[in-house]
């Protein structure tokens, strides 16, 4: 990859070996982590090693008369001035300057702090700025002139105040298996940031299940990124998630897919396995009857912090649980508790953060002796 700032910005790293290098170092550390649990071949997902990223987030620096994207230098030296990127998709590369000259010539920079782009695979790009003022008029009329003249969606945020220009979501299409998905995904809200690896994550994930019969229950699940397509091979699918613009896109998802056999609930996991429990009642799930249910896998895709130990016990109770992973070390921990029960049947690494040390990984647990 070439990069201006390589080992500066605090995105990336400078690996002597390039691409390849880099990838076999973070996947001699998972082997070593991991085995205790597995000691057969993890199977590894490669990205493109340029132009990976579908969404990407800038400071925005002021110095004197002009303005700079940046982001903080990787040890704490102050900021790097950013003024182009190739690990981010080539249709933000390309946005980047532009806007950045609109911003400038249309007086729009004044109190900006950030910009965070979001971009499908297609180039409908949706832009949030981010400012330390509140957005009159005024900021309305440019910014529309703005989105118009570059053909973008842009979203002013300030505290308590978002403007939406066009709309704030851009549809993204995904291929899984020669068939392809279609995911509306919204900003500020959690979206997989590297397109071409989560298309394998999903394919994986899908694999991995094999055979599995009846009901899937999933925790942690977004937008729909992984129930929609698992929803073609599972009878049913209970999906629940904590964030409430998060569980809307999933169900215009499932509308925007033609899907009809998943339920999308609005529960934090401590909230949903409470109410399984009968600790407490939730108006929530009163329209869900788990007698309907017949559940044998589970599909977890926590936060970097990973599962409580009360999260684990209850995932536990499933014979099949596909754990995917954006923190080897707090998966490491949550598998000491799972594998007082299950076994580690399948283990893959996704090279989703390029030039990082950071992997996303995927591991199928199984009930011992089953
Ligand atoms: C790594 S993301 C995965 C989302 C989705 N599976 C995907 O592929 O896009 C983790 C998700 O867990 C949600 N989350 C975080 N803490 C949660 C909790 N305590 N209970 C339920 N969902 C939670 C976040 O809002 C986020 O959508």
């Amino acid at each position: 990859m070439e990069c201006n700032y390589f080992g500066q910005c605090g995105a990336c790293r400078v690996y002597e070996d390039g691409y390849e290098g880099q990838l076999q170092q973070k996947l001699a550390v998972n082997k070593e982590r991991f085995s205790p649990y597995y000691t057969k071949e993890i199977e590894v997902f490669r990205s493109p090693d340029e132009h990976y990223r579908a969404r990407a987030e800038f400071k925005i620096w002021h110095e004197g008369e002009s303005i700079h994207y940046a982001m903080n230098h990787i040890e704490g030296k102050g900021v790097v001035f950013v003024d182009e990127c190739p690990q981010v998709n080539e249709h933000i590369a390309a946005l980047m300057p532009k806007l950045l000259k609109k911003i400038q010539e249309d007086f729009l920079g004044f109190k900006l702090f950030g910009a965070d782009f979001l971009s499908s695979s297609s180039g409908e790009i949706a832009v949030s700025l981010l400012y330390h003022r509140k957005l009159e008029d005024d900021w309305e009329v440019k910014a529309k002139k703005i989105a118009k003249e570059l053909g973008i969606y842009i979203i002013g945020r300030s505290r308590k105040q978002k403007v939406v220009i066009g709309q704030d979501f851009i549809t993204e299409s995904l291929t899984i298996d020669d068939k392809i998905y279609k995911f509306n995904y919204i900003e500020n809200s959690f979206t997989q940031p590297n397109p071409r690896v989560n298309e394998q994550m999903i394919a994986w994930a899908m694999d991995v299940f094999g055979e599995a019969k009846g009901d899937l229950l999933e925790l942690y699940c977004g937008a729909g990124n992984f129930t929609i397509p698992f929803a073609t091979m599972f009878d049913k699918v209970l999906a629940t998630e904590i964030s409430k613009s998060s569980i809307n896109a999933a169900k215009s998802n499932m509308t925007l897919n033609d899907v009809h056999n998943i339920e999308f609930i609005r529960m934090s996991v401590e909230e949903f396995t409470q109410a399984l429990k009968g600790v407490r009642e939730f108006r929530r799930m009163n329209h869900i009857n788990m007698d309907d249910y017949n559940i044998k896998s589970i599909f977890v895709d926590p936060p970097r912090s990973g599962m409580d130990e009360f999260s684990c016990d209850f995932t536990a109770q499933y014979d099949t649980i596909v754990y995917i992973s954006c923190n080897p070390e707090t998966l490491y921990r949550d598998l000491e508790i799972l594998c007082k029960s299950h076994e580690v049947a399948e283990m893959a690494l996704f090279d989703q953060f390029p030039y990082t040390h950071h992997v996303e990984m995927g591991v199928k647990l199984t009930r011992k002796g089953s």
